[in-house]
């Protein structure tokens, strides 16, 4: 088994529309796996199949080593899930909530504890789930979602509606889960800082497909680094930068100029700044771009819109 969680070219198409398309992916076991992918990107679809909720069109999806397919009792065993909506009896205790899974699943009456006390939740478990904050009713989540350590947790926007406190506070628990508990995380999400926070892999799904993934700090590192431009005419800084075998793209606020790897950045970026005073073009900003997810992100989404050329 090489990952707690393997996929080997996935699919699902629901009538003519393919939602994931031949997805391999693969999660190391005990590590928190940034899914990534803009709304509608296939992330819940492939969530879904790693559940046995829906079956795959094609390929298949193994968990814990479990054929997910082939034996989904055995699958479900080994995975926990948040999703997004709770189904919690606002009526009742957390405790009590808990206590309905945990009979369900056949489990000890100390289950409830032990999980309680990893979301450290025991002080709040007599109180009724109406009376909870989303905050609370989030670890409240993970505690079922951890009922009977299943190896794999999935969690679905675990952060999503929490205010600045409540995220900060998820982040630290899921990055402390692995080494507390054993588990491996799968983490589905849109926020690329919320991530690059949290996760030691990642995973990025665009149109369907898986365009990137890998170690976060082997990808990290391996991105060429860039430099951020603005300047006031362009077109004429284009035709200088283009003799320096640099890819271009438009950035939000500016210019992007896209090393090649192995490039000295500071040496280009010396002359390059040279160049463009050389030539008259008026530099407002000129900085080093920090090698971030979002660059790694926007590489493997985005068509790279080549600059006008110059005049
Ligand atoms: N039951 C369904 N019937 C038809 N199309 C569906 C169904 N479920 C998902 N899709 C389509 O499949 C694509 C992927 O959806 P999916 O929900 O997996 O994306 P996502 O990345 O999870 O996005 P979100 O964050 O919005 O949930 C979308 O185009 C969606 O409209």
């Amino acid at each position: 088994m090489v990952g707690m969680i393997e996929t080997e070219r996935l699919t699902r198409r629901f009538g003519a529309r393919t939602a994931v398309e031949a997805v391999s992916m693969t999660v190391p076991d005990q590590a928190v796996y940034g899914f990534l992918g803009r709304n509608g990107a296939g992330k819940t679809t492939t969530l879904k199949m790693l559940l046995g909720l829906i079956r795959p069109t094609a390929g298949t999806a193994r968990v814990g080593g479990v054929d997910v397919a082939r034996d989904r009792t055995g699958a479900a065993r080994k995975i926990g899930a948040l999703l997004e909506a709770h189904g919690f009896y606002g009526n009742l205790t957390g405790r009590e909530n808990l206590d309905l899974s945990r009979r369900l699943l056949g489990l000890p009456p100390s289950e409830i504890d032990r999980v309680l006390s990893v979301v450290e939740m025991r002080a709040d478990a007599g109180r009724r789930v109406a009376g909870y904050s989303l905050g609370m009713r989030q670890r409240l989540g993970l505690a079922r979602a951890m009922l009977g350590a299943p190896p794999v947790l999935v969690l679905d926007e675990p952060t999503n509606g929490l205010d600045p406190d409540g995220i900060a506070e998820m982040r630290g628990f899921l990055r402390d889960l692995p080494a507390r508990t054993g588990a491996t995380v799968l983490l589905s999400s849109h926020l690329l800082g919320e991530i690059e926070q949290i996760a030691t892999h990642v995973g990025v799904i665009h149109q369907g497909r898986l365009v990137l993934e890998g170690e976060l700090a082997a990808l990290k590192a391996a991105e060429a680094p860039e430099i951020t431009l603005r300047v006031d005419d362009p077109q004429r800084a284009a035709a200088v930068l283009r003799r320096w075998d640099l890819t271009l793209v438009e950035g939000a606020d500016g210019m992007i100029a896209r090393l090649r790897p192995g490039q000295d950045h500071d040496q280009v970026a010396a002359g390059l700044n040279r160049a463009l005073v050389e030539q008259g073009v008026g530099v407002f900003a000129f900085g080093a771009r920090e090698r971030s997810l979002e660059g790694l992100y926007r590489q493997v989404t985005e068509n790279t819109q080549p600059l006008p050329e110059a005049a």
